[in-house]
């Protein structure tokens, strides 16, 4: 029986939830966790280091686990739900794709910042060859406009992507911005969009309805909110709030429910929380993922991890300079001595 979905939902807290927990998934955990989305019914499932394929290293933060295990022991265990890798050119390279593929995973994510969409042609081609179903992801795309961001994601659709996200990396985009963004997205791409949101100022739900409302299909959410920063959208809250609306993700709302409650709760180390931190991320527009970098960066040099995030926000640091926290925060030190 072929189930009905008007959208198509990825749930990301199996990689991006990894950014909120040092990367320290372990292959019981992340089996248990995709066994029951499985059983949820949800169609993509995103398993993967917070950095994609290869960003296990120090500059990223090194994983408990080696990323291949956990992706072979998602396949084992998910049932009919496709497992996703996300893989970032530069970090992610073509041959940890492969083995990917030899797991069994089904989709690969190719992001780049939102004016390099050029550096993913040859991983979404390489992709398509594998057999893989392909989503081409434009980050921080705050930090463009909307014509540039038109732009470089018509180059995703060239390259083969068969879906085109933006992800408000920072959540830093209010309603009315992801709006105009979708909608441009939706009037210039042939392929499905997609919106990936992040909570830090309380909007990824109002965000993620606004995509939907100007036709974006595929949404990210991270359940109990287990992703970088304040988390990503709420996946079993959406799919209440979706199920209100008449809109069909063929995923089962008591069961989403029950893996939010009984399997991924005992997982956080802390609740998933709009922190002050978290806050100063979206207002700032800072890449979520540098929470963590951030504050032991802050608390090596005793000073406000607040400080260190505004700057870095005005620096317009991106994904990749992340050995950049630390400089900034030794510079605000100095300065303050
Ligand atoms: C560092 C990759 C990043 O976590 C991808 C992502 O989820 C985002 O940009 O929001
Ligand atoms: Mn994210």
């Amino acid at each position: 029986m072929t189930t009905e979905r008007d959208l198509l939902i990825t749930e990301v807290a199996l990689r991006d939830g990894s950014h909120a927990i040092a990367h320290q998934y372990t292959v019981e955990q992340v089996a248990k966790v995709a066994k029951a989305l499985g059983e949820a019914g949800v169609p993509y499932i995103e398993v993967s280091h917070g950095d994609g394929l290869g960003g296990s290293s120090l500059q990223y933060g090194l994983s408990h686990t080696n990323e291949m295990e956990l992706i072979e022991a998602a396949v084992s265990v998910s049932g009919d739900s496709k497992i996703a890798v996300l893989v970032l050119p530069g970090i992610g390279t073509v041959h940890e794709l492969k083995e990917a593929a030899k797991l069994g995973v089904k989709m690969a994510r190719i992001g780049t910042h939102v004016t390099e969409a050029d550096v993913a042609a040859q991983h979404l081609s390489k992709a398509k060859e594998l057999g893989l179903e392909t989503v081409g992801f434009l980050m921080m795309s705050h930090m463009a406009p909307v014509d540039k961001l038109v732009e470089q994601a018509k180059l995703m659709e060239s390259y083969g992507a068969d879906a085109v996200y933006m992800f408000d990396s920072a959540g830093a985009l209010l309603p009315h911005q992801v709006k105009e963004r979708v909608r441009a997205l939706r009037q210039n791409l042939q392929v499905d969009v997609g919106f990936h949101g992040h909570n830090n100022l309380s909007l990824a739900m109002a965000n993620t309805l606004a995509a939907i409302e100007e036709g974006a299909k595929r949404i990210d959410g991270s359940i109990r909110c287990l992703g970088a920063g304040a988390g990503n959208t709420q996946t079993e809250v959406l799919i209440a709030v979706l199920e209100h609306m008449g809109i069909r993700t063929g995923i089962d709302l008591y069961k989403i429910m029950d893996v939010a409650e009984e399997v991924i709760a005992p997982i956080l180390q802390v609740p998933q929380e709009i922190t002050r931190d978290n806050l100063v991320l979206g207002y700032a527009g800072v890449y979520s993922s540098f929470l963590l970098h951030a504050q032991r960066a802050a608390k090596r040099f005793n000073i406000d991890s607040r400080d260190v995030l505004i700057e870095l926000g005005k620096r317009k640091v991106v994904g990749g300079q992340e050995d950049m926290i630390v400089d900034v925060a030794a510079e605000l030190a100095k300065q303050r001595n």
